[in-house]
């Protein structure tokens, strides 16, 4: 949800203004229980959901309302919150703060709308919420959560302690998985969420990766890059976009003249060589026992289409049941090979037809051919085009970032590496969706400098950048 929301916001749909639409939805709710000139009972808490029902306190003017604040207006938690308790006190609409709990009077209102909660609460009640559930509870009124009923785990349905026992629940977007165990009749408000801002990637899919403090090395993953042969610069490359996507380590794994160059394009890489100068099926056991230790492989980029080279591709998803990206040539192997592994797909159109998937001209016709195609493989797909569209069968994403200075070789490669190093902390739909958008971004900031002169190794220097929650700013 805190995804969404940073969404809806780099949408032009700011938080404050789905809180103006949930405490409306409150109002709506209100009105279906109590005549109007009936009295109702406000009982907000610092939060969001208090800011909701401050808001709704401003709609129910037919109404007889009194607004209680649990706690002095100076430690409102959230912006909005405050602005509306402002709003509210400016517009002289009834209200008081209880300081002290044992002096909480509710009154004998109609309807008392139970906003001290939301999905904010943590732990059981604390005082004063505690005492003015007891009397929310011993009331005769008709009790109206919003959101979730104080106390109350949204996702869960469970208590720790006293909870408001609600008659009515408004809750908004989405119905709540803890709200079924309840005995009370739910009404599911549209606040106007946009829809784009869960199926688009933004910056909200961005707050994933944040980290704990007390991070270790190798907490982050470490990936091994397989490829290279005909090409040399594509490991590099992947590799140190995995780096540069946060990964702890990246070791590439690679036909022995291939590791040189690697080796001189940076010393951050680990390279094991292999004799020959192409992936070959007796390559495969010593791969298998690199890949093992490690949390993700990639596999692919500078492979090259030589037939053993694809059969090794394909031995070494027959025995492995780890997760893998799989880029470039080692993608046509994919559709018929017999794998326990988890499989992120990152192929271009062309590449996607290869493997039997169809495409379009028109992106909402492709989402669903992604959709589909990626349920009937069981695997996840990253299909690269102007939007990037990415399926695990299940959700479709699509990612609108990145521009067509992007077609430069080796960007492919870059996407790559950014998906191992994601998929090492994140599930695969969210690694394959958030390293698009990131790479996508990193593309547009050195589309700014170099336009459609933007090289690749432009990319790697963006991704941190690309990556980078403004929130965290
Ligand atoms: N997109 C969204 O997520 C939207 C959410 N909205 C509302 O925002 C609510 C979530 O708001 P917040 O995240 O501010 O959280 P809450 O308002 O649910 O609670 C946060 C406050 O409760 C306190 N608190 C936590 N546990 C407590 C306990 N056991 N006893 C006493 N106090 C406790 C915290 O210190 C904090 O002041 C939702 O439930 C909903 O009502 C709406 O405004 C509209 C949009
Ligand atoms: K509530």
């Amino acid at each position: 949800m805190a995804a969404v929301d940073v969404n809806a916001e780099s949408l032009g749909v700011p938080r404050k203004q789905l809180m103006e639409s949930s405490g409306n939805a409150v109002a709506r709710v209100c009105r279906d229980l109590a005549e109007p000139g009936g009295s109702v009972a406000i009982v907000a808490g610092r939060g969001n959901n208090g800011g909701d029902a401050l808001v709704a306190a401003r709609f129910l003017t037919e109404y007889d309302v009194t607004v209680h604040l649990l706690g002095r207006p100076e430690t409102i938690s959230t912006d909005i919150a405050r602005e509306n308790w402002d709003a509210l006190v400016a517009c002289d609409i009834p209200h008081r703060t209880v300081i002290d709990s044992t002096a909480f009077d509710l009154g004998d209102p109609d309807v008392v709308v139970d906003a001290m909660l939301g999905t904010g609460v943590t732990g059981a009640l604390r005082e004063p919420e505690a005492t003015a559930a007891r009397a929310i509870n011993d009331s005769s009124a008709t009790v109206l959560a919003v959101d979730v009923p104080s106390g109350v785990d949204a996702d869960t349905g469970e208590t720790a302690g006293v909870a408001v026992d609600a008659d009515h629940v408004v809750t908004f977007h989405d119905d709540k998985p803890g709200l079924d165990a309840l005995d009370a009749a739910v009404t599911v408000a549209d606040i106007g969420i946009p829809a784009a801002a869960e199926s688009f990637t933004g910056p909200g899919d961005l707050l994933a990766l944040r980290r704990h403090a007390q991070s270790h090395k190798g907490d982050h993953g470490d990936v091994l890059v397989v490829g290279g042969g005909p090409y040399t610069g594509a490991p590099a490359l992947a590799a140190q976009a995995a780096l540069r996507a946060g990964a702890d380590l990246a070791r590439v794994a690679c036909p022995d003249h291939v590791a040189r160059e690697v080796q001189g394009y940076s010393e951050n890489l680990i390279v094991s060589g292999f004799d020959g100068d192409h992936l070959e099926p007796g390559h495969v056991s010593d791969l298998l026992e690199l890949a093992a230790e490690r949390d993700v492989v990639v596999f692919g980029p500078g492979l090259g289409d030589a037939d053993d080279s694809l059969e090794a591709v394909r031995e070494f998803l027959e025995s492995y049941d780890g997760t893998a990206v799989v880029d470039a040539d080692a993608l046509q192997v994919v559709p018929d090979v017999d794998t326990e592994a988890t499989l992120i797909c990152t192929p271009h159109q062309g590449e996607l037809v290869k493997m039997g998937g169809q495409t379009d001209t028109d992106w909402e016709t492709r989402r669903e051919l992604v959709g589909e195609f990626a349920a009937e493989l069981g695997h996840t797909l990253l299909v690269k085009g102007a939007y990037d569209v990415i399926s695990d069968g299940d959700e479709v994403r699509v990612n609108r970032t990145g521009n067509p200075g992007m077609t430069v070789g080796g960007t492919g490669d870059v996407l790559a590496g950014a998906t191992g190093a994601l998929a090492c902390v994140l599930p695969p739909l969210d690694a394959a969706a958030v390293a698009a958008y990131a790479n996508g971004r990193a593309g547009d900031v050195a589309a700014g400098e170099f336009g459609n002169g933007l090289v690749a190794t432009d990319l790697l220097e963006r991704l941190p950048a690309g990556l980078r929650s403004e929130i965290d700013d």
